[in-house]
């Protein structure tokens, strides 16, 4: 029986149910989206594609001979190559350089850090940059003669030279030259690494947490689509490439652009000849940035997007673990996150290829570029028209022009996952919050309560109506109670009430003011909900409590917590109010957090009370004496609960029942009768 077990797994593994893509799951609308915005092959395709490879491969390893192995191997090498060179998609027609000059903003609080780095940056280089010249002055004027056998070269002493004896001529002058110098560069590069840090970490700082409260105003809509995986990815992966381009990739320009510049000066100083032959070979380092810049942008944007679906499957698996485990799933899942991450590791795959060749591209103009000065400074000096001080400190130079101009003239290339970066975030800035929608923004002075509904209709889907015409009002010191089969749409309504949608048709009235016209943050704040399943954080209960009104103190959490029936449960726990309710509150009972949801509306006391199925998880005992507080918490609010508990309902003043997306009263005989039933 093991051994059957043990078969049927990996025959399962070879075949790869688990690790083929489902098509229905790519056929789901929001992937069905993404795929269209990263322009990836048809879906279908897609998926036969990654189950070839997971199947044919093996196959073909168990039937063919090795000659045949080899020859696979070689087309397949080929293969990637030409994938590799393949002209890329473009990922958006709206990608702009400028759009860099966006995320400038953030800058503003950091410029002086910015400014002292950048003059640092500029004094290092500087100072660097003398560091090779200690090997021509020793053999030029240190050792006694020159090492060519002459005290100086065949032409006249140029301005460097005349400079450099005048400066240092003898060995400790040298050595003591060498000892400030380096002793400089250690001072100021300790200062420079400082600063570089704290303008990193400020900028981050400002960048995410303004990113942050923009992702939090964004419609409910957009987080109900499950893409919290997916957010979380890029608003720490994409801030974090920011962060690198501010804080490691622009002082890195800037140091090469300032090696360049002072490094070709004094190669200049050095030898005009061999300069002028060696800025020849500047046309090659541009070449690399049209061959390899567009396909490595867009392979770039492709392996964060798929990083970002790994990040939102896991979030969703880890999320629903419970539901993963009852149903024994977890290679199912495991199956899942497979599929999505070997889309991820073939795009850094390709996307490490691509920087590779470039690098070797750039690397290869930069050896032939050291052969020619070689070949031509070889012969300067051996017909004596150059020193050997000359052509070492040269050879030196050449070293750091090189890789100083390889940093500059790969910037494109080494952009493009910045770009990309800077491309997603503007996506998640572009995207419109409740106030750019248009979603009111008005603030009454009071709040009475009165809440019209009047013949509002709703659909989420064009087509599939939720509610229908929908009438019904409620004042300060009523309870309206709704009823209704699930799903007919009793949360929804609700959801209407609270801004979070808008209705198609009709209008929602509170205190003679249509609710479009008013400020979303101010309508919510003037409403409690206590829902079925209330959602607590992973802090202390007290903080849980104290989510209703954060100012409120310690006695009035506890007296809160008292009127929801709490209290004496919390005080029963090992560290009382202190207690961490577990991420989501799972440390907690269902029951448990109803009542602490129930203590924080207590603690809030705003107008409108909504109470969704509020004592769901509750016992008999337990509920009674809830319902009681739930009076009490009632008393002159205005009240829609929505409930199929008889005893609840005696708390309504009147009753209705969703049927169809209509509202139906019900008159005070038909209620028990339809309740019970
Ligand atoms: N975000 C959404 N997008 C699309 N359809 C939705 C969405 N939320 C709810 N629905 C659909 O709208 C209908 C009404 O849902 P709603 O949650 O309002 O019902 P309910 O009466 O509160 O149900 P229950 O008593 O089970 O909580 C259901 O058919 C549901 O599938």
């Amino acid at each position: 029986m093991a051994t059957s077990g043990r078969h049927t797994g990996s025959a399962r593994k070879r075949s790869g149910p688990g690790c083929s893509l489902k098509p229905g799951r790519w056929r789901d609308s929001r992937n069905a989206a993404a795929i269209d915005r990263l322009r990836l092959p048809d879906p279908d395709r897609l998926s036969g594609c990654l189950r070839a490879e997971t199947t044919a491969v093996p196959a073909m390893r168990e039937v063919e001979g090795m000659g045949q192995k080899g020859a696979a191997k070689i087309r397949d090498g080929i293969a990637f190559v030409r994938e590799i060179f393949t002209p890329a998609r473009e990922t958006s027609n709206e990608f702009r350089y400028q759009d860099i000059l966006y995320f400038f903003r953030y800058l503003r609080p950091v410029w002086k850090i910015g400014a002292i780095s950048l003059v640092l940056t500029i004094i290092l280089v500087g100072l660097r940059t003398l560091v090779p010249l200690s090997g021509k002055i020793f053999l030029d004027y240190v050792v006694p003669g020159g090492v060519s056998g002459e005290s100086s070269p065949a032409q006249a002493p140029s301005l460097l030279d005349t400079s450099l004896s005048a400066v240092c001529s003898s060995l400790p002058a040298l050595v003591a030259a060498m000892l400030v110098l380096g002793a400089a560069i250690g001072i100021l590069g300790l200062l420079q690494s400082y600063l570089l840090v704290k303008f990193r970490e400020e900028y981050t700082f400002h960048l995410q947490t303004d990113l942050f409260d923009h992702v939090l105003r964004f419609p409910l809509p957009y987080f109900k689509s499950g893409q919290t995986g997916y957010l979380m990815s890029r608003i720490s992966g994409d801030v974090g490439i920011m962060q690198f381009l501010f804080s490691q990739f622009l002082p890195q320009i800037l140091s090469s652009f300032f090696y360049v510049a002072f490094s070709v000066f004094i190669l200049y100083a050095l030898s005009a000849r061999l300069t002028l032959i060696m800025i020849i070979f500047t046309p090659l380092f541009l070449l690399v940035n049209l061959i390899f810049v567009s396909r490595i942008r867009a392979v770039t944007y492709q392996e964060r997007e798929r990083g970002a679906y790994v990040s939102r499957d896991l979030q969703e698996i880890l999320a629903g673990i419970e539901t993963v485990k009852t149903h024994t799933a977890e290679e199912r899942e495991v199956g899942r996150i497979v599929n999505t991450l070997r889309g991820v590791i073939r795009m850094r795959i390709k996307n490490s290829m691509l920087n590779s060749f470039s690098s070797q591209f750039l690397l290869g103009t930069q050896f032939m570029m050291l052969l020619a000065v070689f070949w031509i400074g070889g012969q300067d000096v051996i017909a004596g028209t150059m020193t050997v001080g000359d052509f070492v400190a040269y050879i030196a130079y050449i070293a750091t022009f090189s890789t100083a101009s390889k940093t500059f003239f790969s910037l494109p290339v080494i952009l493009q996952p910045v770009l990309t970066s800077v491309e997603r975030l503007q996506e998640l800035f572009g995207t419109a919050t409740e106030t750019d929608q248009g979603s009111g923004g008005f603030v009454p002075e009071t709040i009475k309560g009165t809440i019209e509904f009047r013949d509002v209709s709703f659909s989420y889907v064009d087509g599939a109506p939720v509610l229908h015409g929908v009438n019904f009002t409620v004042g300060p010191g009523e309870v309206v109670a709704l009823t209704g089969r699930t799903g007919a749409g009793k949360t929804t309504l609700i959801n209407l009430l609270l801004k979070f949608f808008t209705p198609q048709s009709g209008m929602i009235v509170l205190d003679g003011h249509d609710l479009i016209e008013l400020d979303p943050g101010w309508v919510r704040r003037q409403v409690s909900v206590v829902s079925q399943d209330p959602f607590l954080f992973h802090t202390s209960i007290e903080e849980n409590v104290r989510y209703g009104r954060p100012e409120a103190g310690r006695d009035e959490v506890i007296e809160a917590a008292r009127k929801a029936q709490i209290h004496a449960e919390i005080l029963g726990f090992p560290e009382g109010y202190e207690t961490v309710a577990g991420e989501r509150g799972t440390q907690l009972s269902a029951g448990q957090r109803q009542r602490i949801a129930v203590a924080r509306a207590f603690l809030r006391d705003s107008q409108i009370l909504i109470l969704d199925e509020p004592t769901s998880s509750l016992d008999a005992g337990t509920e009674e004496r809830l319902q009681k507080s739930l009076a009490e918490l009632a008393a002159g609010r205005t009240v829609i609960l929505i409930t199929h508990r008889t005893g609840l309902l005696s708390l309504a003043d009147r009753v209705y029942a969703l049927e169809d997306g209509h509202l139906v009263e019900q008159n005070p005989s038909s209620r028990r009768v339809e309740v019970e039933a």
